[in-house]
């Protein structure tokens, strides 16, 4: 079957390359249509509600089946921050390096033991037959009290994982695709398309 990853993001273009090859589902990227490709207002109040706004809008732009993934880092210290606000956390267009810096500001004086945190990865499937899939994984970790590693993208060398005693930044990235909320969500993307009859090998 052929998919658009309908996402902007690099990183997370990469991760699913990797990840849905061995299922035999081909992807297409942003890259790959023509034309530019239309920017999404992500203001829902939820990672589903702009997983799913992604997914339809390109769907309805390219008339091809699309899965989008909104996702994000949500912090027990501050209240489930940065959350839907993660990618704009430090200003509309912060870089990684902003966004990683404005959160250990926040964090600042805050022991590790209660600094912990999950990646939330929601994936939204439309395809226009059936209803859309929605499929939502997390991965626990703490937030380090500086960053490490140079694997991955965004909030990765501040994402701590106690039972690898590392960084998600500094796990290859066939380790990270292991365990990331990203691989959860995918799991069960994947079991809801089977049960859907959308055949997938592997
Ligand atoms: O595995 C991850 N490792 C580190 N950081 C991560 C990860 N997964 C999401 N994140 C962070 C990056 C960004 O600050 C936000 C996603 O924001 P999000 O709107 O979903 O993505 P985006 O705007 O970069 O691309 P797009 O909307 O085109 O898919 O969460
Ligand atoms: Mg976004």
């Amino acid at each position: 079957m052929k998919v658009l990853l309908a996402t902007k993001n690099r990183g997370k273009q990469k991760e699913y390359a990797m990840m849905l090859k061995p299922l035999g589902i081909q992807v297409l990227t942003l890259e790959d249509m023509p034309g530019e490709a239309p920017d999404v207002v992500e203001d829902g109040a939820t990672f589903e509600e702009n997983a799913l706004k992604k997914a339809e809008a390109y769907h309805r732009h390219y008339k091809l089946p699309a899965m989008a993934d909104d996702s994000g880092l949500t912090v027990d210290a501050l209240e489930g921050r940065p959350g839907v606000f993660s990618a704009r956390y430090a200003g509309e267009h912060a870089s990684d390096e902003d966004n990683i810096a404005k959160l250990l500001a926040e964090l600042e004086g805050i022991p590790l033991q209660q600094r912990t945190a999950r990646f939330i990865c929601v994936i939204a499937y439309v395809d226009g037959q059936g209803d859309p899939i929605i499929a939502k994984g997390s991965c626990e970790g703490q937030i380090a009290l500086q960053p490490s590693g140079s694997f991955g993208f965004g909030y990765d060398p501040v994402f701590y994982l106690p039972s690898f005693q590392k960084t998600m930044a500094q796990l290859p990235p066939e380790e990270k695709n292991r365990i990331s909320h990203r691989f959860n969500a995918l799991k069960n993307f994947v079991r809801n398309l089977s049960d859907r009859g959308i055949g997938i090998r592997g």
